[in-house]
């Protein structure tokens, strides 16, 4: 793979996280780091924490324990009543949002906005960037996700799963993140639909985005990723390359996944 380097140093560093609900552990201490041009595939069998993971990392879902470090810079958080973590500031929890954009499984588009004012709105209103330039961005980026300008002026409504899902993409892309998170991306979509978003997502991944990508698309882990972490009931049962994982699995519990038939 032709993969651009980069010198920024930006990486997410994610330590020792817990998460429960009710009595059920559902991460039983992940540990996990992306430097800048990774692309670290998540998979596991339904139930396993993958989408939990995730949105444990931008505080979405509060986990219970561990440390998440941007730039060797700890979030800080304090526990509440119920023993769950809750980012201090809530200045940091914007700026960890900000650089950690997450594509979600149902794309969560603004269904009152079009497209345009979609990718635009979070430019202005979360980063300040003046209409004009976030106008700019976002055409560009929608050119970019493979999307015409004529569907600027459209509601989401009236778009395609696979088109929505590049507007997702193209809207996390605005905001200029340093890691991209993505929750199962293509789960959503009609299979036919499901190409157009991995290849968009591939070409991100040639030009050394950081991404983090829990997925059941064994052949986008398989062929576009640098790491691949095999989850199984909250813990990280194995990971290494994609070479590693799917040529030679240790465990016998990834061998049984793989043999299973996951796409
Ligand atoms: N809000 C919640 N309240 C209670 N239990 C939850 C909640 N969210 C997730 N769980 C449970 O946590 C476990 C892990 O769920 P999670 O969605 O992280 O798994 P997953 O590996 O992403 O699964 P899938 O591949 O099916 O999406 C499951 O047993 C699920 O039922």
């Amino acid at each position: 793979m032709n993969r651009s380097s980069s010198n920024t140093t930006h990486t997410l560093s994610v330590q020792d996280l817990h998460k429960r609900y009710g009595d059920h552990e559902v991460l039983k201490g992940i540990s996990l780091d992306a430097q800048a041009g990774d692309v670290i595939s998540i998979i596991g069998s339904s139930g396993s924490g993958k989408s939990t993971l995730l949105r444990c990392i931008n505080f979405l879902e509060s986990p219970n324990a561990g440390r998440i470090l941007l730039d060797g810079k700890e979030i800080r958080t304090a526990a509440d009543r119920d023993g769950a973590l809750r980012v201090v500031d809530r200045k940091e929890l914007q700026a960890l949002r900000t650089r950690l954009t997450m594509v979600f499984q149902h794309f969560n588009l603004w269904a009152h906005m079009t497209v345009l004012e979609n990718v635009m709105e979070a430019p202005v209103h979360v980063l300040g960037v003046p209409r004009a330039e976030a106008r700019e961005r976002a055409h560009a980026y929608l050119a970019k996700v493979g999307l015409d300008a004529r569907v600027e002026s459209s509601y989401p409504a009236h778009l395609s799963g696979g088109q929505q899902q590049r507007v997702a993409i193209a809207r996390a892309l605005a905001m200029h993140p340093d890691v991209m998170l993505f929750d199962e991306p293509t789960s959503a979509l009609d299979p036919e639909l499901v190409g157009e978003v991995l290849k968009v997502m591939q070409t991100l991944a040639e030009e050394g985005r950081t991404m983090i990508v829990v997925t059941h698309e064994m052949a986008f882990a398989r062929n576009v990723s640098t790491r691949t972490v095999f989850l199984h009931q909250g813990r990280i049962e194995e990971q290494g390359t994609p070479t590693e994982l799917f040529g030679a699995p240790r465990s016998e519990r990834l061998r049984q996944f793989l043999a299973s038939g996951q796409r």
